[in-house]
Formats: structure tokens, sequence, C-alpha cells
């Protein structure tokens, strides 16, 4: 994926040609501020610039993340292990802009099969120990 550096990000800012960085990710709203529900206003006050956080606070749907008439321009500079772990997270280009909640869910089912895992090994290790140890004591 292109790299954007922020001073790229920045020129963006005018009407009619605004990107905006959301998760890491640089997206061209341009031809979709007209039909922001939200607004075309909102959508320029944070052009060229930095907006996950507005762009959360506004509990967008998930039919809003993946709107088809946004445009991926590339990852922010500085921001790539950011996108590496929405990929590791199951995260992929189509699906448009990133859910921090299923990406924590993700990762913390990934820790519950870890932990999980160990127990049952544990589980079958200390029950064959006994059984041996049984077995030994019989003799
Ligand atoms: C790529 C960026 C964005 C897309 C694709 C987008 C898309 C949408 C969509 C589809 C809705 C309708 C409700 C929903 O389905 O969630 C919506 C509502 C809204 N958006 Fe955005 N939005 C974007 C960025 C932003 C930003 C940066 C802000 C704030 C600065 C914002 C503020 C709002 C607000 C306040 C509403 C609620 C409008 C209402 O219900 O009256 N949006 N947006």
């Amino acid at each position: 994926m292109k790299v954007v550096s922020h001073e790229e990000l920045k020129k963006h800012n005018s009407e009619g040609d605004v990107w905006m960085a959301i998760h890491g990710l640089v997206y061209d709203v341009s031809k979709f501020m007209p039909d922001h529900p939200g607004g075309a206003h909102l959508l320029q006050d944070v052009a060229g610039r930095n907006a996950s956080g507005e762009f959360e606070d506004a509990l967008h749907s998930e039919q809003a993340r993946a709107e088809e008439a946004i445009v991926l321009k590339g990852m922010l500079e500085g921001c790539e292990q950011q996108v590496e772990g929405h990929r590791g997270a199951g995260w992929t280009e189509d699906q448009g802009i990133p859910n921090p909640e299923v990406q924590e869910a993700a990762k913390s089912s990934a820790s519950q099969t870890v932990v999980a895992t160990v127990l049952l090994v544990g589980t079958i290790g200390a029950a064959l120990a006994a059984f041996a140890f049984l077995r030994s004591r019989k003799q």
C-alpha cells in the first residue's frame, strides 16, 4: 500500500478536494461529501488531518465504514504498524474503515484461545503424570 506523507495529506483541505486520515489510513472523501448524512461541513472541518476521534465519536454504522464513494489513498506515514495491526486482526482494504472494537474483540478471543490451549495441555499432562505415578506405585 502506498505511504502518504503528512505534507501530502495536509494539501487536500480545500473545497472539493478533501482527504482525511482515519485509524492510520488516508481516504479521499471529496466525491462522498455532498451525500454525507452529517453534512459536508463536518468533513470539511477535519480536511487534511487525522479525523479518527471525530469519526468514532459520531458512532458510525458498519455501513458507513463500508461507504463505496470514499477512496483509500494509502497509509499515513508513520502508521505502518497500526495498519499491520488492523491486518493482523483480520481487516482487509475492501472492508473500508477499520472498526477498533471488532479488532479488540478479535485480539481478546485470540488470547482466550491461547489460554484455553495452555490449560488443556496442562490438564492432560497432569493426568498422564498422575497415571504414570499410580502405575509405578502398584508394581
Ligand atoms: C470517511 C468518512 C465518513 C463517512 C464514510 C461517513 C459516513 C456517514 C454515514 C453513512 C452516516 C449515516 C449514519 C451511519 O450510517 O452511521 C453518517 C452520519 C454522521 N456522520 Fe459521518 N462519515 C464520515 C466522517 C465523519 C466525520 C469525520 C464526522 C465528524 C467530524 C462525521 C459526523 C457524522 C455525524 C454527526 C453523523 C450523524 C448525522 C445525523 O444523524 O444527523 N462523519 N456519516
